[in-house]
């Protein structure tokens, strides 16, 4: 029995359980730089716990994904966020789900624009960076220092994702 997932749009509202979406939302907007800049500002924070951790950037160069694609894990970072903001100029997938007693529930598929980043808060489960079409470069601001910060959940029954339609 296969599971397919239904895709909707990468929304503010729709994330708010799982964590930010770092677009250049007007609500957020400040001028600065004698009016020359828009800042769209605090889209989202980024979480580093524990001793000696610190946040840091990174550039994701993410392989496409092949369609039908199945969903078998989730992992989440106990002690710090993760936002992946695109680079590439194309639109990629976004997979979260609550948490039921310490174990993924059923994931929820986003499409999500080139213009939108995610910020998945602190142990927020997500399925690691989906791109699509062409290898896209991600900036991607997480957490570094000691620590186990991966947990990984492996599904019985993989649930399935569609060839997106653009
Ligand atoms: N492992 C790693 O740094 N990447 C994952 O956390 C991911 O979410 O892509
Ligand atoms: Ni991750």
């Amino acid at each position: 029995m296969s599971r397919f997932l239904d895709i909707r749009p990468l929304s503010k509202s729709a994330f708010a359980p799982f964590g930010d979406v770092i677009e250049a939302d007007p609500a957020t907007m400040r001028l600065i730089n004698g009016g020359t800049t828009e800042r769209f500002h605090a889209l989202a924070a980024v979480e580093a716990a524990g001793e000696g951790a610190r946040a840091i950037l990174s550039i994701f160069r993410g392989q496409p994904r092949r369609f039908p694609y199945a969903v078998t894990m989730m992992e989440r970072h106990p002690l710090g966020s993760q936002s992946f903001s695109p680079l590439s100029g194309r639109p990629y997938l976004v997979v979260v789900s609550e948490d039921v007693d310490g174990k993924p529930g059923i994931p929820h598929l986003f499409l999500a624009r080139p213009d939108q980043g995610v910020n998945y808060r602190r142990n927020v489960w997500h399925h690691p960076l989906m791109t699509l079409g062409e290898a896209s470069d991600f900036l991607v601001a997480d957490r570094d220092g000691p620590g186990s910060n991966l947990e990984e959940y492996f599904f019985e029954t993989p649930y399935m994702i569609a060839e997106p339609t653009p």
